[in-house]
């Protein structure tokens, strides 16, 4: 018989609320033993939960009969007081009941995949969905918490299907009707080649899709003392680089999550650009090189003092204006990250470059590795398709195609995945 498990679903105590979820077989027995009673189900029912004779709470208790609940099994909800205390003697009285042990860490979800609740894009949706920090992070994972990869990646593999069932139709042709299979023939390379370009335009929009989830990256550049790590900390509004009178203060590349209004992208302060004999500081440089080569966007930065940049950064800022008044070339965006002045102008440009970029109203579907994975290996075995010079050969990667779509919501070849999938989740989910 399966274990019933019990996690705490919520946040660390204390805190107003704490819920304990129950999955499994015995859910139902526990509350029995627990609440003296198993409440109607699906609502909210007030029960004083007992054990061994002693009070532990007032709770409020909903039961969800399995098959049709978050986990596909029979599912309690204890809804306590969000004190340490309160929540430790209840999950021990839970655990105290026979069959009934600790969840592992994403294990409610993995049981609602393995009963067919959600497909595993689903299951990476909601784990999106509970680490999205910006809200076009959000719209994603709830786009695909929702299934919408699923039923997409489905639509494909029928289409694959149909083709397939059609040239498994010609190969019974006789002799005598050849011409009608070479018409069959064509029409088959013609709508392949179509659904080929389908799906390479969709390949070519995943990079978008990965960005909205991971974030855009920003590196910080110029020569050293300019104020580069003064204007990180300025824009994430937190104290995070090290800022010094010091040239050569930044080593390391220190990277600051920011939300531009609603995007999400990553700061990365670099170390001052500029020739040096310190072993240590040489590898700080070689290092803010590699990550300026690699970044979505490279802000070079100057001081008011000496107006002269390094680099070729798509944005130049001249920074410290505040100490003098040059004249400004009209590409550059003038600040003081000691004043402020300047630095709503900066966020507002960031963020219309982070939203012509994202583009975070329309869907964008293939957010994983692993997606855009699947559909090139399906465009690669279409092309094979529609290049077939025998109906067996076209047949053959015709199912390879769909076996790939298969992959996308976990129905086919996805055990190497599974692990890596499920331990993105905290313990309760
Ligand atoms: N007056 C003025 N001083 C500034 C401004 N921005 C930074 N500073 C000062 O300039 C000095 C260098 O600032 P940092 O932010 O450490 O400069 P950095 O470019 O990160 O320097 P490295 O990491 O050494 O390359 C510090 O003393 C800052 O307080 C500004 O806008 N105005
Ligand atoms: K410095
Ligand atoms: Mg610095």
């Amino acid at each position: 018989m399966t274990d019933t498990i019990a996690a705490l679903a919520s946040g660390r105590p204390p805190a107003a609320l704490a819920i304990i979820r129950i999955s499994g077989p015995a859910a139902f027995a526990v509350v029995q033993q627990l609440a003296g009673r198993v409440p109607p189900p699906r609502r909210l029912s007030l029960c004083r939960l007992h054990h061994d004779g002693q009070l532990l709470d007032e709770a409020l208790v909903a039961v969800f009969p399995g098959p049709a609940s978050a986990s596909g099994e029979d599912l309690a909800e204890l809804h306590l007081h969000g004190g340490p205390a309160v929540v430790a003697g209840v999950l021990d009285a839970v655990t105290a009941q026979p069959g009934v042990r600790l969840a592992e860490p994403g294990e409610y979800t993995r049981r609602a995949f393995a009963s067919g609740r959600m497909d595993l894009t689903q299951v990476e949706g909601l784990a999106d969905l509970v680490s999205a920090e910006t809200a076009s992070q959000r719209d994603q994972a709830l786009a695909l918490a929702g299934g919408a990869l699923g039923r997409l990646a489905d639509q494909w593999r029928d289409r694959c299907l149909n083709v397939l069932a059609e040239a498994e139709a010609g190969l019974d042709f006789a002799e005598d009707e050849a011409d009608v299979a070479e018409r069959l023939d064509e029409a088959a390379r013609d709508q392949l080649a179509d659904m080929a370009d389908e799906l390479a335009a969709l390949i070519a929009d995943s990079a978008r899709a990965m960005r909205i989830r991971d974030g855009l990256t920003i590196a910080v550049t110029g020569p050293p003392n300019v104020g580069k790590s003064s204007l990180v900390n300025a824009l994430a509004m937190r104290d995070v680089a090290i800022v010094t009178a010091i040239p050569g203060t930044t080593r390391d590349a220190i990277e600051v999550p920011i939300d531009l209004n609603g995007v999400a992208a990553v700061l990365i302060d670099t170390a001052g650009l500029r020739d040096t004999d310190d072993p240590v500081e040489a590898i700080g440089i070689a290092r803010a090189r590699a990550r300026a080569a690699s970044a979505d966007l490279v802000i070079s930065v100057a001081s008011a003092e000496a107006p002269q940049w390094t680099g070729d950064g798509a944005l130049r800022l001249l920074n410290k204006c505040d100490l003098a008044a040059p004249d400004v070339p009209p590409d550059v965006l003038a600040v003081s990250a000691t004043t402020g002045a300047g630095l709503p102008a900066l966020r507002d440009w960031l963020s219309h470059w982070a939203h012509n970029l994202i583009r975070p109203g329309e869907p964008a579907l293939l957010s994983h590795a692993r997606h855009r994975a699947a559909f090139a290996d399906a465009e690669s075995a279409l092309g094979d398709a529609a290049m077939a010079s025998e109906p067996v050969l076209r047949a053959e990667a015709l199912r390879a195609a769909a076996h790939a779509f298969g992959r996308i919501a976990g129905r086919v070849g996805v055990d190497d995945v599974l692990d890596r999938i499920f331990s993105r989740f905290c313990v309760g989910k």
